[in-house]
């Protein structure tokens, strides 16, 4: 018996921020003195009036006090800590009621060992699964394979790796299951993390990872893994932890379990029928940003977030359908993390290749970083922060594989002359293993889903490489050691100088400054799993590309998906550049390209697999509540019928969904009417920004930090040759200069709007950084 959604209040137990207040000052409104109070009138001594969603996201039966934020939005006086989960909710009167949970040690006892002969049996289950059929496992070369390759790890001490902490996870997990079985704990209790016992001192505390060791004084550079960057929390934002979450999951059982429907607890209907249903290939382009937009967007989640398929212990990909793709393969004979998408049989694609089932694994768990018995946590496999970790990697390990240890440069693959990224000697790298195929290594494994992603991933290495070289000159009497980090250290801050002042300011017009030690940076699962994927809408399922004069070619993209070999023509580095910062992206809505809903990773047969199906399955598999929770969670009223939603859409959405609290928040934030001019609705808009202030806040290396929180602090004058980065000037400084002479100042924006208009690379409208401050 969970709670359903919409008996529920949502209030908040925050800390001081400052989110409209800069946005208040940097716009230099005044607001008009009737039309707010401002915070300080209204909220008690220690609470400010924020926005809900900068607040730890706290439901329960009891509201906390609504304010008006000085632009005039609806906030609540929030007063302390970030977390939604239990301790200072019980400290806190409003939290009366709900019971914190009593371990004894002898239950405890019973439980592990319970928990440890379940997983021996899942572990049994899963080798004879692995042994007795040719169906258990996903063939190579297949849409799905090409899907399972997108969580794919570095190499076999990666995987021993993350499966270590998965089965310390899946442990918990059992044993949570155990525990509320024989204690009858109720979900509420397991959502609001009400099971507070510390299981370090227990026989199951095993189960958690050791706080990573940190040196007694900060480094000067931030650790590859995202360490030991807060002081007092040392694996926050580091690799294998789990997500934060804005609200608690909602899973049927409390646990793991993905919800049903709150209409009569019937199952929610197919993501399939759903994707059919709701999205359509439209060509909506974009008056106003460039491709790039999208590109980048993509980079950028990549350096923040990546989480795994389940596989094999061996690192097999993990098939849930039968080997023809009618049917999903019956829950005994298949793995427990098998959550196949179901493709109704009338369906107008796939129905005609006689597919009734789509692949789809449920992601790797991490232990709770608190080491409690709760609900269970994803992992996010890469560092947290924004630190370049596509480009360098997430370990010590794979850093170390992707430097020349020459002059502190990356190592390259001189492709006659043009600089590209190494070749991957992995022979699965690519979905086709075609004559002249040819795939690339960096520090993320998805370098190769996209050949423009894998452009922007070469753009970056040169950077660094560039940047190397310069320091090299600049300081002939540093090493290899030296040069590496100091380019690695400018090269994280020209991501945050273009996240933060040219990407984020076209989606959003506000975000808070200062570090807070308070703030935990972790990614936001709901980000991950649902909001951060508004990107999918933005991609166009053909890439022009252009010669001297004409259209050369139209790319379809599920063509270059893991196949990236064109960048090995000459021309075809600078024309992708080009493309990327000329044509428009799609609009954000519901349409989705082709592309990506009938062939994404087709790799050359007939049919591939639908993104927006699986988009919402994710959101399923990781607990997400539906969309009407952070609907109220940034502010605004529940949907209470489909009407709401507008006449086209609402006979479609009741088609789909029993209930308006059964949406899906992927597709209930997509749908939403865009606020104001920003291309996205206000429910994705404000948890974006929630996101990339905790990542500032959260961050102690963070470029602009001062000396007195940053050990690797830039001096000013450093910061102002910092500030002048952009996007556009790193084009310019790393294109092969085949074709491409000119950009605008903008990348992101069209070129040719006003104050875009192009100008020659060459032009001082593109600044150049000046590393001679770097000088020692
Ligand atoms: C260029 C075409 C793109 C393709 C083919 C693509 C494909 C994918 C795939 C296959 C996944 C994993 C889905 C799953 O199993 O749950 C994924 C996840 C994701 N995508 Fe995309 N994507 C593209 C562009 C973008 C863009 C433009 C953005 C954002 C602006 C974006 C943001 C994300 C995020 C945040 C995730 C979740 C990552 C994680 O936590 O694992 N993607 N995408
Ligand atoms: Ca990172």
């Amino acid at each position: 018996a969970h709670i359903p959604a919409k008996r529920m209040t949502i209030s908040h137990i925050g800390h001081p921020r400052s989110f409209d207040v800069v946005d208040y000052h940097r716009h230099g409104f005044t607001p008009a003195p009737h039309a707010v109070k401002t915070y300080r009138d209204i909220c008690s001594h220690d609470a400010e009036c924020l926005l809900p969603v900068q607040c730890p996201a706290h439901v329960h039966d009891d509201s906390l006090m609504k304010c008006k934020t000085l632009l005039g939005r609806v906030g609540i006086c929030c007063s302390s800590g970030q977390n939604h989960t239990g301790f200072q909710l019980l400290l806190n009167e409003k939290g009366r009621g709900h019971q914190l949970v009593h371990v004894d040690f002898q239950v405890l006892g019973d439980v592990t060992r319970r928990s440890r002969i379940e997983l021996s049996e899942l572990h049994l289950r899963e080798m004879r699964i692995l042994t007795n059929s040719r169906a258990a496992l996903v063939p190579l070369g297949t849409a799905s394979y090409g899907h399972f390759r997108n969580s794919r790890l570095h190499n076999v001490h990666d995987l021993i790796d993350v499966m270590n902490v998965a089965n310390r996870a899946i442990e918990i997990a059992l044993a949570t299951r155990a525990f509320k079985d024989r204690k009858g704990i109720t979900n509420q209790q397991l959502e609001y993390g009400m099971i507070c016992q510390d299981l370090r001192p227990t026989p199951l505390g095993a189960a958690c990872p050791s706080p990573p060791m940190c040196p007694p004084v900060a480094p000067h550079f931030r650790k590859i893994d995202g360490s030991c960057n807060n002081i007092n929390n040392p694996s926050w934002g580091a690799p294998l932890t789990p997500y934060s979450r804005l609200l608690p999951p909602l899973y049927h059982d409390g646990i793991w379990t993905p919800r049903i429907s709150e209409d009569q607890g019937q199952p929610l209907s197919s993501p399939r029928l759903i994707s059919t249903t709701l999205f359509s290939d439209e060509d909506i382009p974009n008056s106003e940003y460039t491709l790039m937009l999208m590109q980048y967007g993509q980079f950028l989640s990549h350096d923040i977030t990546q989480s795994l398929d389940t596989s094999f212990a061996n690192g097999s990909a993990i098939s849930c359908c039968s080997e023809d793709g009618s049917e999903e393969i019956p829950h005994e004979f298949r793995h427990f993390a098998c959550f196949p998408i179901i493709i109704p049989r009338k369906d107008p694609f796939f129905g005609t290749y006689k597919q009734g089932c789509m692949n789809f694994v449920r992601s790797v768990l991490a232990p709770r970083s608190d080491c409690t018995l709760g609900y269970a946590q994803q992992m996010n496999k890469v560092s947290h922060y924004i630190d370049g970790s596509a480009i360098y990697g997430s370990s010590a390990d794979q850093t170390r594989a992707l430097r020349s240890f020459d002059n502190g440069k990356l190592k390259v693959f001189d492709d006659f002359g043009r600089q590209l990224l190494p070749l991957s000697e992995d022979p699965e790298a690519c979905l086709t293993t075609e004559q002249g195929s040819a795939c690339f290594t960096a520090g993320d494994t998805r370098t190769n889903q996209m050949v423009s992603l894998t452009v922007l991933h070469t753009l970056f290495m040169r950077e660094h490489n560039r940047i190397a070289n310069e320091l090299a000159q600049i300081n002939p009497h540093w090493g290899d050691e030296r040069i590496f980090l100091e380019a690695r250290k400018i090269v994280t801050a020209e991501l945050q100088v273009i996240t933060y002042n040219e990407y984020l300011p076209t989606l959003l017009d506000s975000y808070s400054y200062d570090y807070d030690q308070r703030v935990e940076p972790s990614v936001i699962n709901e980000f991950a799993s649902a909001v951060f994927r508004f990107g999918h809408s933005m991609v166009d399922g053909i890439l022009k590309i252009y010669g001297k004069r004409k259209l050369e070619a139209a790319i379809d993209i599920p063509e270059i998906m893991f196949h990236p070999a064109r960048l090995r023509k000459q021309e075809f580095y600078d024309q992708m550049l080009t493309t990327m910062t000329t044509d428009s992206i799609q609009d954000v809505d519901n349409a989705m390209s082709d592309a990506l809903t009938k062939y994404m990773f087709r790799a050359g047969n007939p049919f591939g697999v639908d993104l927006a199906a699986i988009n919402i399955q994710r959101g399923r598999d990781h607990g997400l509540r539906p969309y009407n929770d952070y609907r109220e969670l940034v502010g605004q009223e529940r949907i209470k019928s489909f009407e709401e939603f507008g006449p086209e859409l609402s006979a479609r959405l009741r088609s789909v969904y029993a209930s308006v609290d059964d949406v899906d928040l992927w597709v209930g934030g997509l749908l939403e009417p865009k606020y104001g001019d920003s291309v996205l609705g206000l429910t994705f808009r404000d948890i974006i920004a929630e996101q990339f202030s905790r990542l500032k806040k959260g961050d102690k290396y963070f470029f602009e930090h001062d000396p007195t929180i940053n050990p690797g602090y830039f001096i000013p004058e450093q910061l102002v040759e910092l500030r002048k980065v952009a996007l556009s000037r790193i084009i310019c400084d790393n294109r092969d200069g085949i074709l491409l002479v000119r950009q605008a100042p903008n990348a992101f924006r069209k070129p040719g709007l006003p104050g875009n208009e192009y100008v020659d690379c060459t032009s001082p409208a593109l600044p150049h950084m000046n590393l001679l401050y770097w000088q020692d």
